[in-house]
């Protein structure tokens, strides 16, 4: 065994354990203390205290980082990833509020995003889909539709190349076919995930752990549990006002300085939504997410 410093990725975690690629060697890595500020992607130094396993000493600059928070607490997604897939289906029907919660995230992180809507091959709800989906395409976040389960080479073809050189995060909700996608986007992501499991002992009940896979060319895809709550307790107002593209070209066209787009006389984002320019759901959460930031804890 050496105790030479390794440099590593993380692959996966699970509550404070980690797993770290090495190199193509697998470690399972701790933290120093109590610490749990380590997300999947981050690129690390380890010091080896086994043959397969390592304390984190360091984690390396991030170039992004992904996360939700509410008052109590931050709950870290992926570190250094360049894009966010966000798969959505005809069936079940879904979320506006947690699209819109995540394209804030990424846009305030500097991480692109791109609505995947999956199971076009249901005719029925497709072109509702569409409607909904074109609030997002008209603030320039690209749609890629695709059915997993029935045209899989057609997802392939147009998903895999927007892959290449990029750290792709996905999320989605329950049933929409994140799976099924990643199943054809990374072979053998089942073998991985057995493993991973095994090698990080999350037994057999759960396989609800963030993991990284590594494709050619130094192209990483990231498998996350679907979630409920998109908290975004850390972006302070100003930061939410530019993290909504859609508000972007009226802002400073507001008549107080200090405007926050609510019942102000003389608003250009209140004008804005009441001339449809604005999506009134947009606005509506823009609202609740200010709500939420100035919940303080007695
Ligand atoms: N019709 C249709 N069904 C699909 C398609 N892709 C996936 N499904 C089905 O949708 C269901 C959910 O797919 P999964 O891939 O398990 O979805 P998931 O998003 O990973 O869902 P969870 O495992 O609950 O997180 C399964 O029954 C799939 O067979 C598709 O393109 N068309
Ligand atoms: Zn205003």
């Amino acid at each position: 065994m050496s105790t030479v410093k390794k440099t590593g990725i993380i692959i996966a975690a699970h509550g404070r354990h980690y797993l770290a690629d090495a190199d193509g060697t697998h470690l399972q890595c701790v933290t120093r203390g109590k610490k749990t500020n380590v997300a999947v992607g981050d690129i690390v130094e380890l010091t080896p205290t086994s043959n397969d396993q390592a304390v984190i000493d360091r984690i390396c600059e991030r170039k992004t980082l992904l996360y939700r928070s509410d008052q109590y607490k931050s709950k870290l997604l992926a570190a250094n990833v360049t894009q966010l897939f966000i798969v959505v289906a005809t069936e079940p029907s879904f979320s506006d509020d947690l699209i819109s919660r995540s394209t804030v995230a990424a846009d305030a992180a500097g991480i692109q995003v791109r609505l995947i809507l999956n199971k076009v091959d249901v005719a029925e709800g497709l072109e509702q889909a569409r409607t909904r989906l074109k609030v997002y395409s008209s603030m320039g976040y690209p749609v890629h539709e695709v059915s997993a389960r029935t045209r899989p080479e057609e997802a392939v073809a147009e998903l895999a190349p927007l892959l290449e050189n990029q750290s792709t995060i996905l999320i989605g909700q329950s049933g929409m076919g994140k799976s099924s996608l990643i199943n054809l986007l990374v072979p053998d992501a089942d073998i991985a995930v057995r493993e991973i499991s095994e090698k990080l002992d999350t037994g057999k009940h759960t396989t609800t752990f963030t993991r990284l896979y590594h494709l050619g060319g130094g192209a990483t895809v990231i498998d996350s549990p679907g979630f409920q709550e998109f908290g975004l307790y850390h972006l302070s107002e100003g930061m939410l006002e530019r993290a909504f593209r859609d508000f972007t070209p009226y802002l400073g066209g507001c008549k107080y300085y200090n405007c926050r787009h609510q019942q102000e006389p003389f608003c250009a984002i209140l004008d804005a939504v009441a001339a449809g320019k604005i999506a009134r759901m947009r606005h509506d959460l823009y609202g609740q997410l200010l709500h939420e930031s100035s919940q303080t804890l007695y």
